[in-house]
């Protein structure tokens, strides 16, 4: 199906969906219904049905969703069998971490470089993650389209103008900076004290009446 049809909210949750159908999967089970799903990636479970309803997949009452049938589907919308391969700049606190996690329960993104400014971190590896001088951005980044910004936060647009001039299409920006970019790429935002005052937020105003 022409996944622009899909709305972004609903692609937005395709991952979630993902990682859980596959770990089912790897257990063998062939069939899941909306409601499980529902428990295990917290997402109500209309919601559910209508993000599927977008791609085909009708549940059977009684039945629930063809598991393979629904695996089949996302490998092909999130390019599973294509490995995406992101840049990392700024290792340090946040970005260490990230280095060591590495996405390594999805197998379709990795990190494969990181840049850093201090002189001390760069010319080794992490991982078998090698860290470059952040000079030598454009020399060595390649191919690479995506990237994770884990600077300090006055260092956020002028690394991002860099990745974008030389052709960066996503970053995913952890600093408290909103920046700024040319049209045609894409900025995600993650600003986890965002995050917690909007769920601090919704626990005063929104109590889960169960
Ligand atoms: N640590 C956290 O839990 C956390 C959580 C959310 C957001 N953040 C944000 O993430 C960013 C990084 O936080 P941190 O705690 O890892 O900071 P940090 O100071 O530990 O690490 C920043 C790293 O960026 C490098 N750096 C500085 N200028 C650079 C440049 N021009 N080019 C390349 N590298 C450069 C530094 O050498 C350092 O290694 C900050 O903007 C912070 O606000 C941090």
């Amino acid at each position: 199906m022409d996944q622009n049809k899909i709305p972004q909210a609903t692609a937005k949750r395709l991952p979630l969906y993902y990682r859980f159908l596959n770990s089912l999967h790897q257990q063998g089970k062939n069939r899941v219904s909306s409601n499980e799903l529902s428990d295990a990636v917290k997402v109500d479970s209309a919601t559910i049905r209508r993000d599927f309803s977008y791609f085909g997949a009708l549940g059977k009452k009684g039945y629930g969703y063809n598991v393979e049938y629904l695996l089949g589907f996302f490998r092909k919308t999130l390019d599973q069998d294509e490995l995406t391969e992101v840049a990392l700049v700024g290792v340090g606190n946040l970005g260490t971490a990230f280095l060591h996690y590495n996405f390594l329960k999805n197998n379709n993104t990795k990190i494969v470089m990181a840049f850093d400014a201090d002189p001390d971190k760069t010319g080794t590896d992490m991982d078998g993650v090698p860290i470059y001088h952040i000079d030598d951005l454009e020399e060595k980044i390649g191919d690479v389209r995506v990237g994770i910004l884990t600077v300090p936060s006055d260092e956020a647009q002028r690394i991002t103008n860099r990745l974008s001039n030389y052709g960066m299409e996503g970053i995913l920006n952890f600093t408290p900076a909103r920046v700024t970019v040319p049209p045609g790429v894409r900025v995600h935002h993650i600003d986890l004290s965002i995050e917690i005052q909007a769920l601090v937020y919704f626990l005063k105003h929104y109590p889960l009446n169960v």
